[in-house]
C-alpha cells in the first residue's frame, strides 16, 4: 500500500478553515493565535469548544502534545494543534519540565511554582541558574495523521520575578542577550525569540 511501510511521510499541508487550539491555558492560547493570524484560520479553542483537559499521562514533550493535539482533533472532528511546553533548570536536572504546569497545583498558582523552584535551587547556591524553556506542537487531524515540532529558548533564572505582561514562570526567565524578563516583555518580541516562537517557525515553514 502506498504511504506506508518505510517510506518517508510528506508534510502534509494545513488548509485555511477551522483549526482547534488544543490549550487550557489562556496565555498560550493568546500567543498561539497572535503566531497564526493572518494565515487564513479560524482558529477556536478547546474551552470554546468544552473540549474535556485530557490526563497528560505521556513522559516526553512531544508526547503530551500529540495526546492533547488527537483528542481535540477526533472530539472535534477537525484539525487541532496543541502546545506541551515547560521550563527545564540545569540545576534540577531538568525539573519542573513536563511538570511544570503541575508544580503550580491545583490552583495553577505560579508565584508559588516560582517559590518552590526558588526554594530547591537554595539549596544548590554555588550551582549555574542555567534554564531553558522548551515548547513541542502537535498538529493532529481527525484521520490520525500528525506533524510534530519543538523549540527552545536559552536564560537564566532570576529572583525577585519581575513583570507581568506574561504568564507562568515568565517573570523569573532572563533570556540570553537580554536584561529584562519574559514577563517585562511585550508579547510580539517575546514571540520573536521564545520556545513557542521556534517551534511556530518551524510549523509555518512546514504547513503553509
Ligand atoms: O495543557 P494546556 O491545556 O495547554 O495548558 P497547561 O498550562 O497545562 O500547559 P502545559 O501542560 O504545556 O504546561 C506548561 C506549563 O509550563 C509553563 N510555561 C509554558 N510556556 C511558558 C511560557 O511561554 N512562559 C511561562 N511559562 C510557560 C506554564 O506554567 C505552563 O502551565
Ligand atoms: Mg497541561
Amino acid at each position: 500500500m502506498s504511504g506506508e511501510g518505510n517510506e518517508p511521510q510528506a508534510i502534509r499541508k494545513l488548509q485555511p478553515g477551522k483549526l482547534v487550539i488544543a490549550s487550557h491555558n489562556a496565555g498560550k492560547v493568546r500567543e498561539i493565535a497572535a503566531l497564526l493570524e493572518g494565515r487564513g484560520l479560524d482558529v477556536i479553542s478547546a474551552g470554546d469548544l468544552d473540549l474535556p483537559e485530557p490526563e497528560e499521562t505521556g513522559t516526553t514533550f512531544v508526547m503530551n502534545a500529540e495526546l492533547k493535539a488527537r483528542a481535540a482533533a477526533d472530539l472535534s472532528g477537525l484539525p487541532a494543534l496543541a502546545d506541551d511546553s515547560g521550563l527545564c533548570v540545569d540545576a534540577l536536572g531538568g525539573d519542573p519540565g513536563i511538570f511544570s504546569a503541575r508544580w503550580g497545583g491545583e490552583n495553577k498558582d505560579f508565584n508559588h511554582a516560582m517559590g518552590l523552584v526558588e526554594d530547591k535551587l537554595a539549596a544548590q547556591p554555588d550551582a549555574p541558574r542555567d534554564a531553558h524553556f522548551v515548547c513541542a506542537l502537535a498538529l493532529a487531524w481527525p484521520d490520525g495523521h500528525v506533524e510534530w515540532f519543538e523549540g527552545r529558548v536559552d536564560g537564566t533564572l532570576v529572583w525577585p520575578p519581575r513583570g507581568t505582561k506574561g504568564h507562568g514562570y515568565d517573570p523569573v526567565f532572563l533570556p540570553i542577550g537580554y536584561d529584562i524578563t519574559f514577563g517585562e516583555m511585550d508579547e510580539p518580541a517575546k514571540n520573536e525569540i521564545s520556545h513557542r516562537g521556534d517551534a511556530f517557525r518551524q510549523m509555518v515553514a512546514a504547513v503553509f
